[in-house]
C-alpha cells in the first residue's frame, strides 16, 4: 500500500505541518513513498452524508451506487447514507444487502444502505425493520424519506421498535394533506405565480408531533432537511426539554430561496421547497449554535426526461454531493472546526459510524479530505461525475476545490480528479 506524506497541511484550519499516511491509518512520523506537496490546503476528516440518493436499484440511468460514490468522493465525502425510495424499496435485509456489496465494490466511498420504515414506503406496515438491522448491511436509519410516515401510531411503533437496538427513525417531515397538490413553498412568490403552495406547517406540526412522540417512547429521531424557520424553534424546544432529537439542514435550503420559482425552471424544484430569506436566515443561525447538527446533501439525482419538462410535471430534487462543501464554505466562511463537526464528525456519531469524523490524530483511520479554499469554481453541469445534471448552480462561482480524498489511506481523488 502506498504511504503519503502530505506536506505543509493545515489540519482543520491550523498551524502547516505534515501528515504521513500509511497502512490506511495517519502515522506519527517517517519516510512515505509519495509526497503531495499541501502548501495552502486545508485537510478535514472525510465527509459524512446521511442523506444520499443513489438510485440503485431501479433507476441506474439517473445514478448508480458507483457513480453516486464518484461524486461523493469528489465531494469530500468518504461515507454516505443511501436512502430506502428505490426500486425495490430497501424494505427488506436482501435489497439493503445488495446496495452495501454495491458500495464495497465500488470501494470509492462506505455506502451505508437506509432501510425504509414501511413496506413500499406506503405508510400502511412496518418493513422488516429487525431483519435489516441484522442484515450484513447492519441498518440502523430507517427512513421513508420522499414520503412522511404520516400515521402518528405507525410512527409510534417504528420508534418503539429500534430502541432495542439504538436505532434512528429519520422522518421526512411532511403533513401531505396539507401539501396536496404543492409545487413550491406557500408564500408571497406562490401567489404571484398561482402556483399551489406547500406551507411551512406542513413541516412543523409533522416535527412538533414526532418530537413528542420521541420523547413518550425516548427513542432517536432524525428530522430530514429542515426548511422553516418554525421548524428550528420546534428543534430548540425539542432539545431544551432533552428530546432525543437530530436535525439536518441541506446546502441548498442554507443558500436558496422561492424567489427562483418564477424563473420556472424546474431544477429549482425540490422538496421540501425552497422557503424564504427568513427561513433561509433561520436555518444558519441554527447550523451555527447547534440546534441543527448536521449538514445532509439530499443529493437527488434524476434523468434528463424527468427534470427538463414543465414545472407541475418535473420531480423533486437537485445534486449536492459535488457541490456540498463549497456551498457550505459561502455560507459559513473559513469555520474549519464548525465546518468539520456539522459535515463529518456529527453525523458520524449520530450513525455510530466508527473511522469517520475522527481528528486526523496518530492512529486513526486516515479517511480525509484536502480542500484547497482559495480556488474559486464555476459549477458546469456536464462536469459533474453524478449521472445526472440537475444542479440549481449551473454557471455560479464557488469558493473551495477538493483536492484529493483518502479512504482508508487509499486515495479516491487526486489533483481534484477521481483515481478510478
Ligand atoms: N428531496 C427531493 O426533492 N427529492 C427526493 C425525495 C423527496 O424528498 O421528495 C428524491 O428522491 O428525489
Amino acid at each position: 500500500m502506498t504511504s503519503y506524506l502530505i506536506k505543509g497541511v493545515s489540519v482543520l484550519g491550523g498551524e502547516p505541518a505534515d501528515l504521513l499516511i500509511r497502512d490506511g491509518v495517519i502515522a506519527a512520523g517517517g519516510r512515505a513513498d509519495e509526497v503531495i506537496d499541501a502548501e495552502g490546503l486545508v485537510a478535514l476528516p472525510g465527509l459524512v452524508d446521511l442523506h444520499t440518493h443513489l438510485r440503485e436499484p431501479g433507476r441506474e440511468d439517473a445514478e448508480t451506487v458507483e457513480t453516486g460514490s464518484r461524486a461523493a468522493a469528489l465531494g469530500g465525502y468518504t461515507a454516505v447514507f443511501a436512502m430506502a425510495n428505490t426500486s425495490p424499496v430497501a424494505d427488506t435485509a436482501g435489497v439493503v444487502e445488495q446496495v452495501w456489496r454495491l458500495g464495497r465494490e465500488a470501494g470509492l466511498v462506505d455506502v451505508q444502505p437506509i432501510g425504509a420504515v414501511t413496506v413500499g414506503l406506503a405508510g400502511k406496515q412496518l418493513a422488516e425493520l429487525g431483519a435489516m438491522a441484522t442484515s450484513a448491511a447492519g441498518v440502523r436509519i430507517f427512513s421513508d424519506d420522499g414520503h412522511c410516515v404520516a400515521d402518528p401510531r405507525l410512527m409510534r411503533r417504528a420508534l418503539e421498535y429500534v430502541k432495542a437496538f439504538d436505532g434512528i427513525i429519520a422522518q421526512h417531515a411532511e403533513e401531505p394533506r396539507l401539501t396536496e397538490g404543492a409545487q413550491m413553498h406557500e408564500g408571497k412568490v406562490s401567489t404571484r405565480l398561482g402556483l399551489t403552495g406547500w406551507p411551512a406547517v406542513a413541516e412543523e406540526a409533522i416535527i412538533a408531533r414526532d418530537v413528542l412522540l420521541a420523547e413518550h417512547v425516548g427513542s432517536r429521531l432524525h428530522v430530514c432537511h429542515v426548511s422553516t424557520a418554525g421548524s428550528v424553534e420546534v428543534l430548540r424546544h425539542a432539545k431544551a426539554r432533552g428530546v432525543r432529537v437530530t436535525a439536518e439542514v441541506t446546502p441548498h435550503h442554507l443558500l436558496l430561496t422561492d424567489e427562483l420559482a418564477a424563473s420556472y425552471d424546474p431544477v429549482y424544484k425540490v422538496n421540501p421547497p425552497l422557503r424564504t430569506a427568513a427561513d433561509v436566515q433561520a436555518l444558519r443561525q441554527a447550523l451555527v449554535d447547534g440546534v441543527i447538527d448536521i449538514v445532509a446533501t439530499d443529493h437527488a439525482p434524476h434523468a434528463v426526461e424527468d427534470k427538463e419538462c414543465e414545472w407541475a410535471y418535473a420531480r423533486p430534487g437537485m445534486v449536492g454531493l459535488e457541490t456540498a462543501l463549497p456551498v457550505v464554505l459561502s455560507v459559513l466562511g473559513e469555520q474549519w472546526e464548525l465546518i468539520a463537526e456539522r459535515m463529518s464528525r456529527a453525523p458520524a456519531r449520530i450513525a455510530g459510524l466508527t473511522g469517520h469524523g475522527t481528528d486526523l490524530a496518530a492512529g486513526t483511520p486516515a479517511n480525509l479530505t484536502l480542500v484547497d479554499p482559495s480556488a474559486r469554481r464555476v459549477v458546469d453541469p456536464a462536469g459533474l461525475a453524478s449521472r445526472s445534471r440537475n444542479t440549481p448552480y449551473a454557471g455560479t462561482t464557488l469558493p473551495g476545490r477538493i483536492v484529493a480524498t483518502f479512504l482508508r489511506g487509499e486515495p479516491t481523488v487526486l489533483d481534484g480528479k477521481a483515481v478510478k
